[in-house]
């Protein structure tokens, strides 16, 4: 039996009516059903969404970004149905999703990059607050001194930065983020999920997270699902799955 979530009662339940509702979501590719009428919430916080490689997480991402049409279902974002929409549009309602393999245009500069971002946050018309590019530049110093570079010579990590930087300059309110920690090295992704929490603590931006390091996920994240074979099969406060012995199983 599949869970609705009533926006009435989400507002209850978030204290908020203003977050990302996704209500009973199937989705897929043709014939191949991905996502069976899965739920979850983002409202004034960091939620990790993790599972195994082919759980469907980058799919979810996909269909509230607006890439995937979705076969069942609705997602919802500050109370407007944003199932019709395109990527265009959802983006222009406060979503910006950065997916996974980075998304940079290579033989752009970095600093080119950020003003494509910049360009979204101006047809909003919103009253949105907007990110500027000295607090991208202040969150990632890397890419301070090397505005006027390609960003396809930059390693991985920098990319990384830059497509990050890239939504941020679209002003969002809510982030998607597949995979932000692919292919840093350990010692970097800590930094990384740190600056992702000091966006949501100093803009108030929500974030929904894909990550593969479910432990640091955990760690900088408010709540998490846990998805398997592309249902919701765990969900709770960060803290106390990682906490939970039976979490580590599923994996
Ligand atoms: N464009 C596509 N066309 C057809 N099938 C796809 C496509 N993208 C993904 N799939 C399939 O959908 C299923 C879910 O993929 P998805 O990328 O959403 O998983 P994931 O949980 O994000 O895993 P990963 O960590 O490996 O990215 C997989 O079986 C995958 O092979």
């Amino acid at each position: 039996m599949a869970k609705t979530l009533d926006p009435a009662v989400a507002e209850v339940t978030t204290g908020r009516s203003g977050g990302l509702l996704v209500e009973n979501v199937s989705a897929g590719y043709g014939r191949h059903i991905v996502l069976r009428e899965v739920s979850l919430t983002v409202d004034g916080e960091i939620v990790s969404l993790l599972g195994h490689n082919g759980a469907g997480k980058s799919t979810l991402l996909r269909a509230v970004s607006g890439a995937l049409k979705m076969t069942g279902g609705d997602v919802r974002y500050r109370s407007r149905s944003v199932r019709d929409l395109d990527t265009a549009r959802v983006a222009q309602s406060g979503v910006a999703l950065v997916p996974q393999g980075r998304g940079v245009f290579p033989t752009l500069s970095i600093e080119e990059n950020l003003r494509l971002g910049a360009g979204v946050a101006r047809h909003t018309g919103s009253e949105r607050q907007l990110v500027t590019m000295d607090f991208v530049l202040d969150l990632f110093p890397a890419l301070a001194g090397r505005l006027k570079e390609r960003a396809g010579t930059l390693s991985g990590g920098q990319q990384q930065m830059v497509a990050i930087g890239t939504a941020l300059m679209t002003s969002p309110t809510l982030l998607l983020l597949d995979e932000p920690s692919t292919g840093l090295a350990p010692v970097l992704v800590q930094t990384m999920l740190d600056q992702i929490r000091t966006v949501h603590r100093e803009l108030g931006i929500d974030v929904l997270i894909v990550e593969q390091n479910i432990h640091e996920a955990l760690r900088v994240s408010d709540r998490a699902y846990v998805l398997r074979l592309g249902a919701i099969v765990r969900e709770g406060p960060a803290a106390t799955l990682l906490d939970d012995a039976d979490i580590w199983d599923l994996f």
